[in-house]
């Protein structure tokens, strides 16, 4: 016996949440839950505004048409909407105990202006110090100056950069310029740093600084392949696809000697900690990219370990459909 049951959340954020050009008052996504006897799996489908090409609504429409295929004891192909392909092989996974329980909680601390408030963060971090720094929100000289304090200031410090495309090749000079060379290799990577992946790639030859690829690993022509001065792929899995398609980019990251870094769309608690499972499954090496949740304002059905927001349970949900 197969039974579904879809809910929608609205998930109030924090005030000051802009996302490209748009500012997000509330994160709204799909919650899923499977069951098939004994078993219960759940995946959230979040497409997320800006960033996905599919909406809420395109999204629940696909999801409806897959959950009655399953309810009819079919097998599912990958969707070809990212977000809902990811929330029902998440869903699909947990039922069949595919996704191991263990997660990895670990996570790269997001820091897009105040560098005193990252400072006091990484200073209480044992161990491994991974912080992931926004650049190209402000002039590039600024962000080279932020960027050399840090990592002068604390000596085991590896910092991951993103500039989602933002700079001109001139401007990255401008903000390479102001890194002491000596500490260029402390710079794990710098996500996408110009308009285009050509100047990207000089730029990460002709300063040293190792880029990543993330925009890109989205765009059709993206093959994963080893080039100079690449050093990661971010896989964001929401915008991605199913486990799937990210556990086969991960494998193909690996064999030319690639990170792979399991990244945030901002999902809700659930996804999140989902995501920390996958990360801890797939990529148990590499620190996932998932310091979002304070973005909003509450959790959702699974809490994050030691987060403090409060935790809304499935009842408050509105249930969109039931089997
Ligand atoms: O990668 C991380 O460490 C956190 C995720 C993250 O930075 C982002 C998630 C989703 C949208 C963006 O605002 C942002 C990014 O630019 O990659
Ligand atoms: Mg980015």
């Amino acid at each position: 016996m197969r039974q579904v049951t879809l809910y929608r959340y609205s998930l109030p954020m924090d005030a000051g949440v802009i996302l490209r050009n748009q500012r997000l008052k509330t994160r709204d996504g799909l919650i899923v839950c499977l069951r098939e006897g004994e078993h219960e799996g759940w995946g959230e489908i979040a497409p997320l505004p800006e960033f996905s090409h599919e909406t809420l609504e395109q999204a629940q429409e696909a999801a409806l048409t897959d959950l009655q295929q399953w309810l009819a004891g079919q097998s599912l192909s990958e969707n070809a909407l990212p977000s809902v392909a990811f929330g029902l092989s998440c869903a699909l996974a947990e039922l069949s105990g595919e996704l191991p329980i263990q997660a990895d909680y670990r996570k790269a601390p997001l820091c897009s202006g105040d560098p005193d408030e990252l400072f006091a963060v990484l200073q209480a971090i044992p161990g491994e110090k991974v912080a992931k720094v926004k650049v190209g929100l402000y002039e590039a000289v600024r962000d080279g100056m932020v960027v050399n304090v840090l990592l002068e200031a604390l000596p085991d410090l590896k910092l991951r950069l993103d500039a989602n495309r933002s700079w001109t090749r001139a401007k990255a000079d401008g903000f390479a310029k102001y890194v002491n060379p000596e500490w260029r290799n402390r710079i794990a990577f710098l996500e996408e740093p110009c308009k285009t992946r050509d100047e990207s790639r000089d730029f990460a030859r002709t300063t040293g600084i190792a880029i990543a690829w993330d925009e890109s690993v989205r765009e059709p022509d993206f093959r994963v392949e080893a080039e100079e001065g690449v050093a990661a792929i971010v896989i964001k899995p929401t915008l991605t696809g199913s486990l799937q398609r990210c556990q086969q980019l991960i494998t193909e990251a690996h064999q030319i000697g690639l990170e792979a870094v399991i990244s945030s769309s901002i999902e809700s608690s659930l996804g999140l900690t989902q995501l920390a499972r996958v990360a801890a499954w797939l990529t148990p090496d590499t620190v996932p990219g998932l310091d979002t949740l304070d973005l909003m304002q509450a959790q959702l059905i699974r809490p994050w370990p030691e987060n403090n927001l409060p935790l809304q349970d499935v009842a408050s949900l509105d249930v969109v459909w039931r089997s």
